[in-house]
Parts: structure tokens; C-alpha cells; sequence
């Protein structure tokens, strides 16, 4: 995204700093910071009601803090609603897929770049010509590029209703690729997938992020260690709405206190061959 706040590689992308979020006397997350740089991939890994959703929808704009900063580029974006986040950059798929099952795989592709789209008669009239073509041109060539990596040429025109699970996942990672995103929130990406979908969407998550074409920074949600483990940059672990560590995959499993926050949960030394 072409923007005069335009930021390096490794400098701060997103800030949470003392964030607070409670449900009546349920305390989801208390005081969290988390800096995540550009260029990385960076985990959030906890068990199951650590607050790692409620995170998710505090930086996504869904919820609202009680308490704290949130920064984007090095800007408050508290009070921002969800889209006006996504037309920063900030697109996020979900645990539970969400896309349209009656409409094409390339008509859901599409839905994800409307934030895009200027709108208005005043705006309308503006958008004639030459820009107008470019901008066709443009989303021509990026949905062609995200059916090219997410290896969907097959079924691009099948309602997304009639695919395999997994495949519905992958439509729904197009369809926030859509928004040529500059950080991608992906929450549980793995979940309900087999073993050689994980292997697929590991790959790709990979790719988005190291491709230059993309490069886009992830924040990833997931709870197969495995995969966290081989693809983070840095793995920030949560507990009971508390910062138990952020650090390196290394260090991260080295930690007692991390392993015995899952004692009996999952294996975090299991990685994929
Ligand atoms: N809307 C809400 N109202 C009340 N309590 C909530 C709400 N959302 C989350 N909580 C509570 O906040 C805590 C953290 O929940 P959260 O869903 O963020 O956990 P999680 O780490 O995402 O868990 P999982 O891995 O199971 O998805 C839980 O105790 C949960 O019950």
C-alpha cells in the first residue's frame, strides 16, 4: 500500500500496550502488550479461553478496551471502527469459515476488496476514465494472482457452498488476500483441516509472507504447535489473559512455565516433518 507512513521491515507495525478487557468479573486480558514488527510472523499461542480471541477482536476493532493503547504505523487507532482498520491494511479471516456458500470462489475473492471501492455520487462521478480502467485492471490482475498462489484455477468458478472444508478455507484466505493487506490476522487457519490441507495452508501463510510479490506481516491464532513452532518468527504466549512469554519458537518452548501452562495439552516440542 502506497502511504506516506509507509514503514520498514522489523520497525513496530502494530502496538498494544496495557490493554484491559473485562466481562464482568471475568478479566479476558489483563494488561497486555505486544509489539508486532513488520515483515514477521508472529504467534499468539495459549489454551483453550486464554483470551486469545478477545485479542483478536480488540485489534480487529470488534471490541473496545476498557484499557490501553492500540497503535498502528505508530498511530492511536482506538477509536477506529473495523472497516476503516481494513482500509489500513489490517484484513483477518476467522476460526469458523465465513464465506458466501452460494456465490462463486472468485465472486468471494472479489467481496474482500470493497473496502477499496470509492462510493458516492461525488466520488462516483470522479472515478471516470483512465483511473477507472486502472483500477479494473488492477483487481484483474490481483485476483488472478491470488488464484495463481492459492492454486484454485480449477474451481474458480464453483459455488464455494459445494467445496471440501478445506478448500472453503483457502477461498477465505483469497478473499483477504483480496485486500492486499499489509498485516494478516489469521485466527485458527488450521482448524477442522487433514493432515495434507495443514500442510497446504502451512505453506501458503509461508509464501504471503516471504514472497515478495506479498510480504504480508501475520498475526497467527492457532493451537497446532507443530506448525506455529516451524513458521513464527516470534511466539507470544497467553494465560489466562496473561503474558506468560513473547519470544522465540526456541525459547518459547524452552520455557517451564509455558510447558506447564499446557501440561497434559498439546506436545510443544511436536513439529512436522
Ligand atoms: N463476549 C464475551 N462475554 C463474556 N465473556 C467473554 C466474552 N468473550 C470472551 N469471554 C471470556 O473471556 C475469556 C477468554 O476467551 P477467548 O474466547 O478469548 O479465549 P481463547 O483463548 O480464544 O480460547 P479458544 O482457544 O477456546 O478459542 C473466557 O473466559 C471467555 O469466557
Amino acid at each position: 500500500m502506497g502511504n506516506a507512513d509507509e514503514i520498514k521491515e522489523g520497525e513496530a507495525l502494530l502496538e498494544l500496550e496495557g490493554i484491559h478487557m473485562h466481562f464482568g468479573k471475568v478479566a479476558a486480558l489483563s494488561g497486555i502488550d505486544l509489539t508486532i514488527r513488520k515483515g514477521e510472523i508472529h504467534s499468539v499461542i495459549g489454551p483453550n479461553g486464554a483470551g486469545k480471541t478477545v485479542m483478536m477482536n480488540i485489534i480487529s476493532g470488534l471490541y473496545r478496551p476498557q484499557k490501553g493503547a492500540i497503535r498502528y504505523r505508530g498511530r492511536s487507532i482506538n477509536s477506529l471502527k473495523p472497516y476503516e482498520r481494513a482500509k489500513l491494511g489490517m484484513a483477518r479471516t476467522f476460526q469458523k469459515v465465513e464465506v458466501f456458500g452460494g456465490m462463486t470462489v472468485l465472486d468471494n475473492i472479489r467481496l474482500g476488496r470493497h473496502v477499496h471501492y470509492r462510493s458516492g455520487i461525488l466520488n462516483g462521478a470522479l472515478y471516470l476514465g483512465k483511473t477507472k480502467k486502472e483500477e479494473i485492471e488492477h483487481r484483474t490482475f490481483i485476483e488472478e494472482e491470488i488464484i495463481d498462489l492459492l492454486e484454485i484455477e480449477q474451481i474458480r468458478h464453483k459455488p464455494v457452498g459445494m467445496l471440501p472444508y478445506g478448500l472453503q478455507k483457502r477461498v477465505e484466505l483469497g478473499r483477504a488476500l483480496a485486500l492486499e493487506p499489509e498485516l494478516l490476522i489469521l485466527d485458527e487457519p488450521l482448524a477442522g483441516l487433514n493432515l495434507e490441507e495443514v500442510e497446504d495452508m502451512a505453506r501458503f501463510i509461508l509464501d504471503v509472507n516471504e514472497e515478495k510479490r506479498w510480504r504480508v506481516t501475520c498475526l497467527l491464532v492457532e493451537h497446532d504447535m507443530g506448525v506455529v513452532m516451524d513458521l513464527s518468527n516470534r511466539v507470544f504466549v497467553l494465560n489466562f489473559g496473561n503474558m506468560i512469554m513473547d519470544g522465540t519458537p526456541e525459547e518459547v518452548q524452552n520455557n517451564p512455565e509455558v510447558i506447564k501452562a499446557y501440561l497434559g495439552e498439546e506436545d510443544l516440542y511436536a513439529t512436522r516433518a
